[in-house]
């Protein structure tokens, strides 16, 4: 017998429409930067690529996660900012504020330890061109890995959970956070979709396990699964270092396509991106009308709490 299902007798509320962006096509740089543990040198290092990618074109430019550190639970508590308190208290954001504003960007301030009361977090700042913070996520799925032999790494040792997520609308459109392991979850990949995102944005430090497992995988899953662009942005590798990094940034289309991607070491990757393409993706394949809201639903706590 052929379903009686309808897209419009779902409970739940439907997708918001992908909202207009202010520009379709633009240049995104991934900076990926080596982290030393001299703070002021990773401070002006940054400084300096943000303003190469700038330079070069990039209306948007994503740092990778803990750049202003060595990331390791030892490090973490020393390297903290008070973000909220700003200035002296958060050299890091301080100087990506000033970026934006005197280079006329949006950033997406990677990560760094942030120190809040008498907990840390680990935090992604996101500024607009008037150099304003627009927005601040808390990784909130933190990175507690034990595979014997390989990678036994306890970030809840030090961290706390964020407990929100973020989603925010910049000069460059509609922009989901997370941060690295944030990208395992789909769900909040499809909270970010249903909400209107153009692009995620996951600064992320994979190591040499994960890596080479799944880093490019999951990019684009979240990619394909929800139809929209995904970027990443990862600390260049280090082979002298307790955390490893995978390195390999990247950016995917709504196709769950690669359109550009690096190896390990340091670079700035310059791509285009091209919003025409999510309705293009959605228009050929229309996985939103398609979806069994008879049969499964997502709810977005969050959403109907508010
Ligand atoms: N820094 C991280 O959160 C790493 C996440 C990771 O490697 C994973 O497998 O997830």
């Amino acid at each position: 017998m052929a379903s009686t299902y309808k897209p419009e007798q779902a409970r739940v509320p439907p997708a918001v429409q992908l909202p207009v962006p202010p520009v379709t096509k633009f240049k995104i740089a991934l900076c990926q930067l080596s982290a030393t543990d001299d703070k002021e040198r990773n401070i002006v290092h940054a400084r300096r690529a943000i303003e190469e990618a700038a330079e070069k074109g990039a209306q948007l430019v994503l740092l990778p996660e803990i750049w202003n550190s060595p990331y390791s639970n030892d490090c973490l508590p020393v390297y903290a900012e008070d973000i909220d308190a700003g200035g002296d208290a958060s050299p890091s954001t301080a100087m990506l504020s000033e970026a934006a504003r005197s280079l006329q960007i949006t950033i997406v301030g990677g990560s760094i330890p942030e120190r809040s009361g008498d907990r840390l977090y680990n935090t992604c700042c996101v500024f607009g061109k008037d150099g304003k913070l627009k927005a601040k996520h808390r990784k909130i799925h933190l990175f507690d890995i034990d595979i014997p032999g390989k990678i036994t790494f306890v970030e809840s040792k030090t961290l706390s959970a964020g407990d929100n997520h973020t989603i925010v609308d910049t000069d460059v459109g509609r922009i989901g956070i997370g941060i690295c392991h944030d990208i395992q979850f789909q769900e909040l990949a499809m909270v970010y979709a249903a909400r209107g995102a153009h692009l995620l944005c996951y600064p992320g430090a994979f190591e040499m396990t994960t890596g080479p497992l799944y880093w490019e995988l999951v990019q684009r899953s979240r990619a394909a699964d929800n139809q929209l662009y995904v970027a990443t942005c990862s600390p260049a590798r280090d082979a002298g270092a307790g955390y490893i990094a995978w390195g390999h940034s990247t950016l995917v289309g709504p196709f769950g396509e690669v359109l550009a991607t690096t190896e390990h070491e340091e670079t700035i990757i310059i791509a285009e991106i091209d919003y025409s393409q999510i309705e293009l993706r959605r228009t050929n394949l229309p996985l939103q009308n398609q979806r069994r809201g008879d049969l499964y639903q997502l709810v977005d706590l969050q959403r109907l709490n508010s």
